[in-house]
C-alpha cells in the first residue's frame, strides 16, 4: 500500500528492458547519438509540430531551466502560491533564474485569472525598484491534484500573450492530466498558448527521464548553454532517449497514467462513500487527499500503508477537526486494485 507519492513507483519493465539494451552498445555521447536524434524527431510527431527537446535528470531542473531560458534581470515569475516551484525545489528556479517568483492565488490550486492580471500590474516594464513581469508558470496536474481544462489554460495564456510573457507548463504529471482532460498533447500546450513544457516521465513509470520542451525552438537558443551551465547535460543521454522510446511506443505512457488516474478513481469513489472519513477536496488527477481520523491514519501505518499527512490549506470547505488528520494519496502506474482495497477497509473500518 505505498500511497506517499509515484515518486517511490518503480520504473516499468518494457523501459527498463529497453534501457538495459541500450547499455550494451556504444553510441555518440552528450546527446549526439542516432537514438537521442531520432526520439527528439519523436517528440515533434507527438505535438504536431517541430519542438525543441532537452533532457534533463529532475522535474526541478527541467522547471528551473525553463524558466531560466526567458530570464531577464529583475524579472518576477508568476506561479500559483501553492506551485511547486515555490513551495518544494529549494530556491532552484529563483537560482538558475536569477528572477523571483510572486504567488498568485487561485481556488483548487490553480491560478485565478483576474488575481493574475492584477499581479502582472504591479510589475510594469519600466519598474527597476520593484521588479517586471516576466513568465508565467502554471502546473498540469496540478500540486492538489486537479487539472486545469483547456479554457482555464487558454484564459492564463491570453493574459500572458496579453502582456507578452512567456507561458510554462510544469508537467511532472502531464500525462495524468493528459488523459484525463481526453485531449491531445498539442491541444494542451501549444495550441492553447504554452510556450514552454516541462514533460515528465519518472513519476509515470521512467527511472529517470525529464525533458524541457520549447514549442518555437527559436526561442531556445540559450538552453544548450543553460543546461551544460546546470551541470544537467547527461553524457550517456542515450540511456534517456532509450527510456523515452519505450514510454512512447504504442502510447504506453498514456496507458501507464490511465492505471494511475483509475487507480485513484477507485480510491476516491471508496473514501467518497465511506461514513468514517472524507475527500478533503475533489480531485482529478492520480492525486487523492483525504482526511482521516488519526487512529485509522495509524491503523494504516501499523499495516504497512505508507502515505503523508499534509498541510491543511486556508480555504478547506470542511476543516479538519480535532481528532482527525489531512493526507495525501498517490497512485501510479504500479498501484494494485488490492492495495486500494485493503487501505479502504482499514481506514473504514471501526
Ligand atoms: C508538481 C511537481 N513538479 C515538479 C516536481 C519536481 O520533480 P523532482 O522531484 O524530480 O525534481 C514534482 C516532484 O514530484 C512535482 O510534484
Ligand atoms: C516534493 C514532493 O511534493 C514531490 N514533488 C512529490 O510529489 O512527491
Amino acid at each position: 500500500m505505498f500511497f506517499a507519492s509515484d515518486n517511490w513507483a518503480g520504473a516499468h519493465s518494457a523501459i527498463n528492458e529497453r534501457l538495459m539494451n541500450e547499455t550494451t552498445r556504444f553510441a555518440a555521447a552528450y546527446g549526439n547519438s542516432d537514438l537521442d536524434r531520432t526520439i527528439e524527431a519523436r517528440f515533434n510527431d507527438i505535438f504536431e509540430k517541430e519542438v525543441a527537446v532537452f533532457f534533463v535528470a529532475t522535474g526541478t531542473a527541467a522547471n528551473s531551466l525553463a524558466l531560466a531560458n526567458f530570464a531577464k534581470p529583475g524579472g518576477v515569475i508568476f506561479a500559483h502560491a501553492d506551485a511547486h516551484v515555490i513551495e518544494d525545489e529549494c530556491g532552484a528556479p529563483d537560482f538558475f533564474s536569477g528572477m523571483r517568483i510572486a504567488p498568485v492565488e487561485g481556488t483548487a490550486g490553480k491560478i485565478d485569472p483576474a488575481r493574475l492580471k492584477a499581479r502582472i500590474s504591479r510589475f510594469p516594464q519600466d519598474a527597476v525598484h520593484h521588479g517586471r513581469a516576466n513568465s508565467i508558470s502554471i502546473t498540469q496536474a496540478t500540486e492538489v491534484g486537479t487539472i486545469y481544462s483547456l479554457d482555464e489554460i487558454r484564459a492564463i495564456s491570453a493574459i500572458a500573450k496579453e502582456n507578452g510573457l512567456p507561458l510554462h507548463m510544469d508537467g511532472a504529471r502531464f500525462a495524468n492530466a493528459l488523459v484525463k482532460l481526453g485531449t491531445t498533447p498539442a491541444e494542451m500546450t501549444w495550441k492553447s498558448g504554452v510556450d514552454a513544457l516541462s514533460f515528465g516521465g519518472t513519476k509515470n513509470g521512467c527511472w529517470c527521464a525529464e525533458a524541457v520542451i520549447f514549442f518555437d525552438p527559436e526561442k531556445a537558443k540559450e538552453m544548450p548553454f543553460l543546461r551544460k551551465r546546470a551541470a544537467q547535460l547527461f553524457s550517456k543521454s542515450r540511456f534517456i532517449s532509450a527510456q523515452f522510446d519505450a514510454y512512447l511506443k504504442d502510447d504506453l505512457w498514456l496507458d501507464l497514467a490511465r492505471h494511475a488516474n483509475s487507480m485513484a478513481d477507485l480510491l476516491r469513489e471508496g473514501l467518497a462513500s465511506s461514513n468514517s472519513v472524507r475527500l478533503a477536496w475533489q480531485t482529478e488527477s492520480n492525486e487523492v487527499f483525504a482526511v482521516l481520523p488519526i487512529e485509522r491514519m495509524h491503523a494504516a501505518h501499523a499495516k504497512g500503508a505508507k502515505f503523508y499527512d499534509w498541510s491543511e490549506p486556508a480555504n478547506m470547505a470542511q476543516p479538519v477537526q480535532e481528532g482527525e488528520m489531512l493526507v495525501r494519496l498517490v497512485t501510479s502506474f504500479a498501484t494494485e486494485r488490492k492495495d486500494v482495497e485493503d487501505f479502504l477497509e482499514i481506514v473504514q473500518a471501526g
